[in-house]
C-alpha cells in the first residue's frame, strides 16, 4: 500500500526532464566567461610542451597568432599574456619588465595587429625578469621592498598599455600599486586601460607548474612569497585587500587560486558587488589532468563542472588553462 500522505514539495519534479532542468538552472557557463592564459617564447616556429601542465605549450609569437584563430572561433574573447624570459634578460633590477621590445610587449602588438577586437590582458609583476625570481626588487636582507618595486611596476604597466593591453593585471601584491598605476595611466592618456587587480592572491603552493612554465622555479630555488602574498588562513584580510584596490582605482578584482578559495569569491561578490574574477591556477589544472590521464575522472564532464562551480560562487569570469577545451565542449552542448 502506498502512503496516502504525499510530499508537499517534490524537488525531483523539476529534475525529471532535461528541458526543465535547463529552464530552472540558476547559473550558466559560457565561452565569454573565460580568459585563457598563454605562455610566450622568443623566436619563430617554437612550440614547447610544459611537462607539469599536459596539453599546454609555450608558443613563439607567430605560433600564438596561428593558434589564436582557433581560440577566437571557439568564442574566447580574452588572452592573458605570460612571457618566458631567457635567463640572459633577467637581472636584479628587472629592467626587461618595461622594455618596449620585450616579449610580452611584442606579443601584444602582434596580436592586436592580427585581431584588433581580441582582448589582451597583461601580467604586471617582476618575477619573470628578476634573477632571484621574486615579484619585486629585494634589499640586502632579501626582503622584497615595496615602494621601489611599485616604481618599476608603473613603468611596466605603462609599457603594456602602450603595446596595446586592454587590461593590465598587477599580480605582485605590493601595497599601493593600483593607485600608482592608475595615476600614471591617466597622465599618459590611457584613461580607458582597465586594471584587473590580483587583490586576494594567496601565498599558495598551487603555482608550482606555472613557475616551471615561465622558468622562474629555478630562480626562486624553493623560496616563498609569504611576505607579500596572503596567508591561506585569512578571509577578512582578503576583503580589506580587495576594498583597498577598488579605492585605488581597480576596475575588476581577482581571487587566486580558485577552487580552494571559492569562499573568498563568494564573500567578495556578496560584500563588495564588483566585477569578480577567479584564477583556476596551474596546480589545479595539473591535478585535474593527472586524474584524467589515469582515467580516474571524466575530463569532459569535470572540466565544465569545475568551471560552473566558479560561476555559482559568484565569479563573473574565470582564468583557466582549460579555456579552449571548455569552449569546445560548450559549443557541442
Ligand atoms: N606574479 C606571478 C604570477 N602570475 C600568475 C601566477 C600563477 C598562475 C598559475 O599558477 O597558474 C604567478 C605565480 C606566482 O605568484 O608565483
Ligand atoms: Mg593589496
Amino acid at each position: 500500500m502506498l502512503s496516502t500522505t504525499y510530499p508537499a514539495r517534490r524537488m525531483r519534479r523539476l529534475r525529471a526532464q532535461s528541458g526543465l532542468r535547463e529552464l530552472v538552472a540558476e547559473n550558466q557557463l559560457s565561452a565569454s566567461d573565460l580568459i585563457y592564459p598563454v605562455f610566450v617564447l622568443p623566436g619563430e616556429g617554437q612550440r614547447e610542451a610544459v611537462p607539469s601542465m599536459p596539453g599546454i605549450e609555450r608558443l613563439s609569437i607567430d605560433e600564438l597568432i596561428n593558434d589564436a584563430k582557433d581560440w577566437r572561433a571557439l568564442g574566447i574573447t580574452t588572452l592573458a599574456i605570460f612571457p618566458v624570459t631567457p635567463m640572459s634578460a633577467k637581472s636584479d633590477c628587472a629592467s626587461e619588465a618595461f622594455n618596449p621590445e620585450g616579449l610580452a610587449q611584442q606579443a601584444m602588438r602582434a596580436l592586436k595587429r592580427a585581431y584588433p577586437d581580441l582582448l589582451l590582458m597583461s601580467d604586471v609583476a617582476l618575477d619573470p625578469f628578476t634573477s632571484h625570481g621574486q615579484d619585486g626588487l629585494v634589499n640586502d636582507q632579501g626582503y622584497v621592498v615595496n615602494d621601489e618595486t611599485v616604481e618599476v611596476l608603473v613603468k611596466q604597466a605603462l609599457s603594456h598599455a602602450q603595446a596595446g593591453a586592454d587590461i593590465v593585471a598587477p599580480s605582485d601584491m605590493m601595497d599601493g600599486r593600483i593607485g600608482a598605476i592608475r595615476q600614471a595611466l591617466e597622465q599618459a592618456g590611457h584613461s580607458n586601460t582597465c586594471i584587473m587587480a590580483y587583490s586576494a592572491k594567496y601565498a599558495s603552493s598551487y603555482y608550482g607548474p606555472f613557475r616551471d612554465a615561465v622558468g622562474s622555479a629555478a630562480n626562486i630555488k624553493g623560496g616563498d612569497k609569504k611576505t607579500y602574498q596572503m596567508d591561506p588562513a585569512n578571509s577578512d584580510e582578503a576583503i580589506t585587500e580587495i576594498a583597498l584596490d577598488l579605492q585605488e582605482g581597480a576596475d575588476m578584482v581577482m581571487v587566486k587560486p580558485g577552487m580552494p578559495y571559492l569562499d573568498i569569491v563568494r564573500r567578495c561578490k556578496e560584500e563588495l558587488k564588483v566585477p569578480t574574477f577567479a584564477y583556476q591556477v596551474s596546480g589545479e589544472y595539473a591535478m585535474h589532468q593527472a586524474a584524467f590521464a589515469n582515467g580516474w575522472l571524466d575530463a569532459d564532464k569535470v572540466i565544465l563542472e569545475s568551471l560552473l562551480g566558479f560561476k555559482r560562487a559568484g565569479a563573473d569570469g574565470i582564468l583557466t588553462y582549460f579555456a579552449p577545451q571548455a569552449a569546445a565542449l560548450l559549443q557541442r552542448k
